[in-house]
């Protein structure tokens, strides 16, 4: 059983072949379908990487944490955090089931490819079809229960992968949670409100869940893993296996690699949140760059309302940018239109 995030998906139609991704292990060299240009050298190496500022890792049990994800969320849409509470073994079993998915042959992955009008199984990002070219990644998408594609991909050992993917989707819920109600508070938002914002729209969370391949790549230089986007949701949760990729994009700096830190979990904030926030908190807009030694995995929690609830600024804050959108009318507007999305709701 699907929860209902998945329904906010089933009017857009993507013919099958334009969700299978290419078969990694059958390719020696970059095929012209995936080769992106212009290819310029500092996509992917800033000469200076040392001295970039980066995001900060914040401490969750840190007497002011409070003011350190304020801080972040102002300055970064994004920060890493430890002291989380998630056990690493569960992380590690996660890793290593993505890992065990991701191995199996193409034909066998296949037979839990996305649905054309579907949400959740194998298949390219969503934001393939906004890009000529195609991305260096393969994902599979989870919504509540794994059971109906961990049948098609193993019919006579499912429960492990499903089971591990369950608590998993209840740890990242609960940490989720309990980050938004930091970042709330950061936004000055008291408990009344809280109370209220929670009846209206956070006490039935919706979440998903994304297990992302980026397979070593035979020319990164001119490939793409993941191409440039902001995250939809209120907040994205993510593990990255010890392979470098992720880079965020500042203003007057440019991209900036997001270094993986053994037992830290990366927090990024995405346009719910910026609405919510009334831009004082911003959507981070990042990419994955792919790279020739190694298979880079990750797992990224998307956490947001339910997809009837009601997203605008909060009300203490002055001077609302943006109208009030149902998470459903957001995540059509952003199938749509992408990155426009946002200026799109603007006021
Ligand atoms: C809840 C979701 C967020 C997401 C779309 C999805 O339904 C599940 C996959 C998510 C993902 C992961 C890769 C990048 C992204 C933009 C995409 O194409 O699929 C995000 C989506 C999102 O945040 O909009
Ligand atoms: O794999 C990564 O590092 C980033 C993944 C991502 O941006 C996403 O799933 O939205
Ligand atoms: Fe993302």
């Amino acid at each position: 059983m699907e929860t209902s995030l998945s329904q906010a998906y089933t009017d857009t139609h993507i013919p099958p072949h334009q969700i299978i991704p290419l078969d990694f292990e059958s390719v020696r060299e970059l095929p012209e379908s995936h080769i992106w240009t212009p290819a310029v050298e500092d996509r992917h190496h800033n000469e200076r990487e040392e001295l970039l500022p980066v995001p900060p890792v914040i401490d969750l049990g840190a007497p002011d944490v409070t003011e350190l994800v304020g801080n972040a969320c102002r300055r970064w849409g994004m920060f890493q955090v430890t002291n989380h509470g998630v056990p690493l073994g569960l992380v590690d079993d996660v890793e290593a089931h993505a890992r065990r998915l991701f191995e199996l042959p193409a034909d066998r992955k296949l037979k839990a490819l996305r649905s054309p009008s579907g949400a959740t199984g194998y298949g390219v990002a969503r934001i393939s079809p906004f890009f000529d070219k195609l991305m260096w990644h393969e994902g599979f998408t989870i919504m509540g229960s794994a059971v109906d594609h961990a049948k098609q991909l193993w019919p006579h050992r499912y429960e492990e992968f499903c089971d591990v993917m369950d608590n998993y989707q209840k740890k990242m819920k609960s940490i989720a949670y309990k980050i938004l109600l930091i970042a709330l508070k950061a936004l000055g938002v008291d408990e009344e409100d809280e109370e209220k914002i929670s009846s209206s729209m956070l006490y039935e969370s919706n979440g998903a869940l994304q297990l992302n391949s980026y397979p070593s790549c035979p020319n990164p230089r001119q490939a793409v893993g993941l191409a440039p986007h902001t995250d939809t949701q209120l907040l994205t949760i993510l593990h990255q296996n010890n392979t470098n990729g992720l880079q965020i994009f500042q203003q007057g700096i440019g991209w900036i690699p997001i270094p993986p830190i053994p037992g830290a979990l990366v927090v990024n904030l995405g346009d719910l949140m910026h609405i919510l926030s009334n831009a004082c908190f911003h959507a981070v807009y990042h990419r994955v760059v792919p790279n020739d030694t190694s298979h880079r995995f990750t797992v990224g929690y998307f956490y947001g309302p339910p997809i009837e609830a009601v997203v605008a600024p909060l009300a203490k804050l002055p001077s609302p940018r943006f109208r009030a959108v149902t998470v459903k009318e957001y995540i059509g507007i952003k199938n749509k239109h992408l990155e426009k999305s946002l200026s799109l709701i603007g006021i």
